[in-house]
């Protein structure tokens, strides 16, 4: 791990050790999915760190390269990948690039050509017209790249102009990004050959070589999935379990906050139990301000709970990382909505490791000091307006 430690005022080592330590046997049991030690978890903060470390892994790749994305949007950034997965693949390295049917839509279809001319597999998932409506909904909403089957990087951050530079300002978005190396890389692996089976005939060739990881840090992973359901999944159960087992701190900062009754009722809870919870969204800069409608309609309630509230000023702030007890992290695509825990393919690494853990928290006080935090009083006066905006959008909250 190549963050900074910061030492816990409120907790020893061994105190944290003792946290991750129950958190992890309480999500392998829950889930079902063991975690993995051995492990380096890089973070990545902003494009600026985020994409020359893809890239570098890219142009490294010698025998495969796979991505899958939500967002391959528009600019200098995605014709640099273009063509650095194009080039991997006219010098013979196997290249699969999965884009979401929805989410990537707006991608100039001549670098798709171009990518597809040069060898490199490009193949859509789930993409309209061709689709049951009851499909339209589940999106591939999980950010992977996995290159030779021993790196592998997600998070947030989408392929587009967005995301470039350090959120200096509204044109630079905030986000995260991790790099992983060692056993871990498999569940992330994962992650993409389950959203490409259900896409291309293909699942692995003879350059996939299936073998094993050697330690490449200390950090425990695992690796939790999350697909559309009608019943409980197990993104659901990993959030539920992080809340459940706090006992200090929960710090959360999301793209998009629109939770179900339960998950509001269960962050209400767990701060009423005396755990200190610390929220950060995005504020003004928002690129889409029916979502922050969609979580507004519930401050009134987390506020009253004794949950704290900020909004990012500068950018939109689109990371998507949870830490707690300044023992465990979960860093991914998930989102705290309802598209993020029913409706969508999600990824998520929850990271036990406290000197990683500890670089987040830093990531979040230094979002802090450029945030507003909502004051209860000030929002129980909010404008009539506002709370007619609330309410307009209860009939579509099942969507966001
Ligand atoms: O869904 P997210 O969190 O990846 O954000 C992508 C949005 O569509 C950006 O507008």
């Amino acid at each position: 791990m190549a963050a900074s430690p910061a030492a816990s005022p409120d907790q020893g080592t061994e105190g944290t050790e003792h946290s991750g330590q129950r958190i992890r046997r309480r999500l392998e049991r829950l889930i079902g999915i063991a975690a993995t030690e051995g492990n380096e978890v890089l973070p990545l903060r902003n494009g600026d760190r985020i994409f020359p470390a893809m890239l570098e892994a890219i142009g490294r790749a010698e025998r495969t390269i796979d991505m899958m994305t939500y967002v391959y949007w528009r600019g200098d950034i995605a014709r640099r990948f273009a063509d650095a997965l194009g080039e991997r693949a006219r010098a013979g390295v196997r290249v699969r690039l999965l884009l979401d049917g929805i989410g990537c839509h707006p991608i100039e279809k001549d670098l798709v050509d171009r990518m597809s001319a040069d060898g490199v597999t490009v193949a859509w998932f789930r993409k309209p017209p061709y689709l049951s409506p009851f499909k339209q909904n589940h999106r591939c909403h999980r950010k992977v790249l996995v290159v030779d089957e021993g790196t592998a990087f997600t998070g947030g951050v989408g392929i587009a102009e967005e995301w470039c530079g350090d959120a200096r300002d509204e044109n630079e978005w905030r986000d995260t990004h991790v790099r992983v190396r060692g056993p871990a890389v498999d569940g992330v692996a994962a992650a993409f050959a389950q959203g490409w089976a259900e896409c291309h005939d293909e699942l692995f060739d003879e350059r996939d070589r299936f073998g094993g990881h050697e330690p490449a840090g200390d950090a425990v992973v695992q690796v939790v999935r999350g697909s559309a359901s009608l019943g409980w999944q197990d993104m659901q159960t990993l959030m539920r379990v992080v809340l459940e087992s706090a006992e200090e701190r929960v710090r959360v900062s999301t793209a998009y906050f629109a939770p179900d009754r339960y998950f509001t009722e269960l962050l209400g809870r767990t701060a009423r139990r005396g755990v200190e919870i610390e929220i950060l969204l995005p504020g003004p800069r928002i690129d889409k301000r029916v979502s922050l409608l969609g979580g507004q309609q519930h401050y009134e309630r987390l506020l009253a709970d004794g949950v704290r509230i900020w909004q990012f000023q500068p950018t939109m702030l689109h990371t998507k990382v949870l830490t707690v007890d300044r023992a465990v992290s979960l860093v991914g695509s998930t989102n705290i909505n309802r598209r993020s825990m029913d409706h969508d393919e999600e990824i998520m690494l929850a990271v036990v490791d406290r000197d990683f853990t500890a670089a987040l928290d830093g990531h979040f006080d230094d979002d802090l000091r450029r945030s507003e935090e909502i004051r209860e009083w000030r929002w129980k006066k909010r404008s009539r307006l506002q709370r007619a905006a609330e309410v307009s959008i209860l009939p579509i909250r099942r969507f966001l």
